[in-house]
């Protein structure tokens, strides 16, 4: 079921127009991620879906709401670079930002004192927001952006500026989270939204080129190819891989016969019959995917 609709969008900033009209969905229940290079538009996406700027034209949509609605409290969002005040202990910020978003006084405490849980920083949660880790502030970004139990969270680069183990923090409170809320994730770092993600807008100079699930965008794009090492003298392989139907492509790299496979499936069962018939001394037989980054390049080029 869709959760939200955008229809023609486009943002023009005085005279360079940033999202070009684009049209998408976000599925309810999913994890998608927003894929761009810098300067692709999203930011720019996101902070329209925030209600924090005005769409030179086109339509947001949400789920049971009608068209002009105030989607602030179905929404809950974390910048790209948030700012916390650092005086404050990460309680008495929740609980503000709690109040901030109609909560009562009481519903805002429980509210806090679950998600400090939650987002694994009730250890501090008394201390001062100040000396917090990276990883540690934008935990507490997120339950600050999900004081309000909000339908859709979405995240501006969350992971980007971290270290190996603030992101690997944030990663796994992203993979929790998606079982209660749908989640749009900005990054310009495939291999964070491959690890989270169920689906992919993938933007490129402000227009959405493609958008699907992972795997029907990994069929798509797939390339696999199949890489073969021998115990010497490959060369003489090479002419009996391109004489299979399937092989025709095969080619020399350094001392790897490499095999670009359409469908794996065909090329794995008559690259291993002639191998088992006639006793090929194969020492290494290893299935290459294309990596959502290579996905990535060839959609941009098309
Ligand atoms: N307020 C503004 N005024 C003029 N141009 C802007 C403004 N904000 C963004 N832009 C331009 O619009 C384009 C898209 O910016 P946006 O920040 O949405 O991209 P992004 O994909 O989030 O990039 P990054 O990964 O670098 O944050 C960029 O070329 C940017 O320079």
């Amino acid at each position: 079921m869709n959760l939200l609709s955008a229809t023609s969008l486009k943002k023009t900033y005085k005279d360079y127009t940033a999202v070009r009209g684009v049209d998408f969905s976000l599925t309810s229940g999913k994890c998608i991620a927003l894929i761009g290079p810098n300067g692709a538009g999203k930011t720019t996406i996101l902070r329209i879906l925030a209600g924090l700027l005005k769409p030179t034209e086109g339509k947001i949509r949400f789920s049971g709401q009608p068209a002009n609605a105030d989607l602030r409290k179905f929404i809950g969002y974390l910048p790209q670079y948030p700012v916390f005040p650092s005086w404050m202990t990460a309680k008495e910020f929740l609980i503000f930002s709690g109040e901030l978003a109609y909560l009562s006084k009481k519903e805002a405490e429980e509210r806090a004192e679950k998600l400090v849980e939650e987002v694994g920083i009730k250890d501090a949660w008394n201390k001062p927001i100040g000396g917090y880790s990276g990883g540690m502030k934008q935990r507490l970004g997120i339950a600050q952006a999900i004081i309000h139990s909000p339908k859709l969270l979405l995240l501006d680069e969350p992971v980007s500026s971290l270290d190996p183990i603030g992101r690997r923090e944030v990663l796994t409170l992203l993979e929790k989270l998606k079982e209660e809320m749908t989640i749009l994730f900005s990054t310009h770092i495939l291999n964070d939204a491959e690890e989270v993600c169920d689906d992919l807008l993938l933007l490129h100079k402000g227009e959405i080129i493609e958008a699907g699930s992972i795997l029907e965008l990994r069929k798509k794009y797939q390339t696999s190819v199949i890489e073969l090492e021998f115990q010497d003298n490959p060369e003489q392989y090479l002419e009996k891989l391109r004489a299979l139907p399937s092989g025709t492509s095969s080619y020399l790299d350094r001392n790897t016969i490499k095999i670009p496979a359409a469908d794996i499936s065909k090329v794995r069962y008559e690259v291993l019959k002639a191998a088992t018939e006639e006793n090929w001394p194969l020492v290494e037989f290893h299935l290459n995917r294309a990596s959502l980054e290579e996905m990535f390049m060839k959609a941009v080029k098309k």
